[in-house]
């Protein structure tokens, strides 16, 4: 019997932002992400949902302590995105668009460093940007 299992946790944030790619001109960002690219912006309660994976051990029954994960994300993720205009306050929204699957990614590359502390592995991140889009990241791995 397998004893790796996968472990998740979410957390909401409320955010807001405009859909614009440096590498288009006003006329093509305008087109292309239409009432998205709306100087004044928008916002979302976006939903983030982490997972890891690996050995549950044996005698915590744990793969990893679900209160030390909800840290990392507050450190990671709560303390750098919430209640933020993300393309003026999070730099890497300044040369790449808030997307749905840029933001998983960039979820993702905020946790690695964390997560190295850990047995398990970071496994997947899936961002709910509203109820009906959501992107997940596998990291490298795809
Ligand atoms: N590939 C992507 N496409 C779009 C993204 C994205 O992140 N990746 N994001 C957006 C916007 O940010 C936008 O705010 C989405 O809003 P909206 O169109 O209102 O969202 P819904 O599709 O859920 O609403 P409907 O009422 O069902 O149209 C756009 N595209
Ligand atoms: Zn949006």
């Amino acid at each position: 019997m397998s004893n790796i299992v996968e472990l998740s946790r979410r957390i909401m944030l409320c955010a807001s932002h405009r859909l614009h790619s440096t590498h288009l001109s006003d006329e093509e960002n305008k087109q292309l992400y239409g009432k998205c690219n709306n100087p004044n912006g928008h916002g979302h309660n976006y939903v983030i949902k982490v997972s890891v994976r690996g050995e549950k051990d044996p005698i915590t029954g744990m793969v990893m302590d679900a209160a030390i994960l909800k840290d990392y994300m507050t450190k990671a993720i709560m303390d750098v995105m919430d209640h933020k205009c993300l393309d003026k306050d999070v730099e890497y929204f300044k040369t790449q668009p808030s997307t749905a699957e840029n933001i998983a990614v960039f979820v993702w590359n905020q946790l690695s460093p964390y997560m190295e502390k850990e047995k398990c592995s970071l496994h997947k991140v899936k961002i709910f940007e509203t109820e009906n889009i959501c992107a997940t990241y596998k990291g490298m791995k795809a």
